[in-house]
């Protein structure tokens, strides 16, 4: 099995339970409920989404033939200590490539393993924080878990249709977008009547990092 991935970066984790902590990114090319190409949104499943995750042409992009490799050049990235390294997994739709493989190759490598997942796709064992982000449209696959980071508003998939699921941490996150404004508070007030869920902030996006 290869990998197509578009980039590998350090950065902090930006968004959700983990915000603020080193983090070594890869995003897989390729999704499974948008081609990313901008003609295509108005028809795709998924819509508002801000991620170019076309080709693999991006800082450490390519094919990578082995997890050994592509664990190689995540591992590469990371400037502190040895302790406390950690892997974003990201996309596009990670879970669409991510396999015991490169799971097992991460691990060795002292890495605890974060995913960022649309939730369509189940995972393979072993990661040690998957983050769902449901869309309306599209089937939940994945009902239970670390974290359900739902963007919000989205009409047809409200928090009220996640808030049983068997979830460690409910974070709602504004839609960015034209309507960010309006978005973030909205979510703010929403949080505040509903205590279950926190509200996760782009900060990568104020704080101008990747
Ligand atoms: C680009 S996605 C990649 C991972 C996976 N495909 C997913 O959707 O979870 C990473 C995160 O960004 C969120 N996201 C995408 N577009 C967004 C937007 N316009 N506003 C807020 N969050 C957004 C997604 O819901 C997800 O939590
Ligand atoms: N800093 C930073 N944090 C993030 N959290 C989730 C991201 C993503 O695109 O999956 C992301 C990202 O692209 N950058
Ligand atoms: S599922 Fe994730 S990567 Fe795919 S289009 Fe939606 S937000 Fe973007
Ligand atoms: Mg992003």
């Amino acid at each position: 099995m290869s990998y197509a991935v578009k980039e590998i970066f350090l950065t902090l984790q930006g968004e959700g339970a983990h915000a603020g902590r080193a983090s070594v990114f890869c995003r897989f090319a390729g999704c499974n409920l948008w081609t990313g190409r901008e003609q295509d949104r108005a028809a795709a499943v998924c819509q508002f989404c801000d991620t170019d995750f076309v080709g693999m042409d991006g800082t450490l992009g390519g094919r990578y033939t082995t997890a050994d490799a592509l664990a190689d050049t995540i591992a590469a990235q990371w400037v502190g200590p040895n302790d406390n390294r950690y892997v974003v997994l990201t996309g596009g739709e990670p879970l669409l490539q991510v396999n015991d493989e490169l799971v097992t190759a991460l691990h060795r490598r002292g890495f605890e393993i974060g995913v960022e997942t649309n939730g369509t796709v189940a995972p393979p064992a072993g990661i040690d924080w998957i983050c769902v982000s449901p869309k309306a449209g599209a089937d939940l696959v994945i009902r239970a878990g670390h974290e359900l980071k739902l963007v919000y508003p989205q009409a047809t998939a409200m928090p009220e249709r996640f808030e049983a699921l068997a979830f460690e941490r409910f974070s709602l996150q504004p839609m960015d977008g034209p309507d960010a404004i309006s978005n973030t508070a909205q979510a703010v007030d929403y949080c505040l009547k509903h205590p279950q869920w926190r509200l996760s902030v782009q900060t990568h996006k104020t704080l101008g990092i990747r």
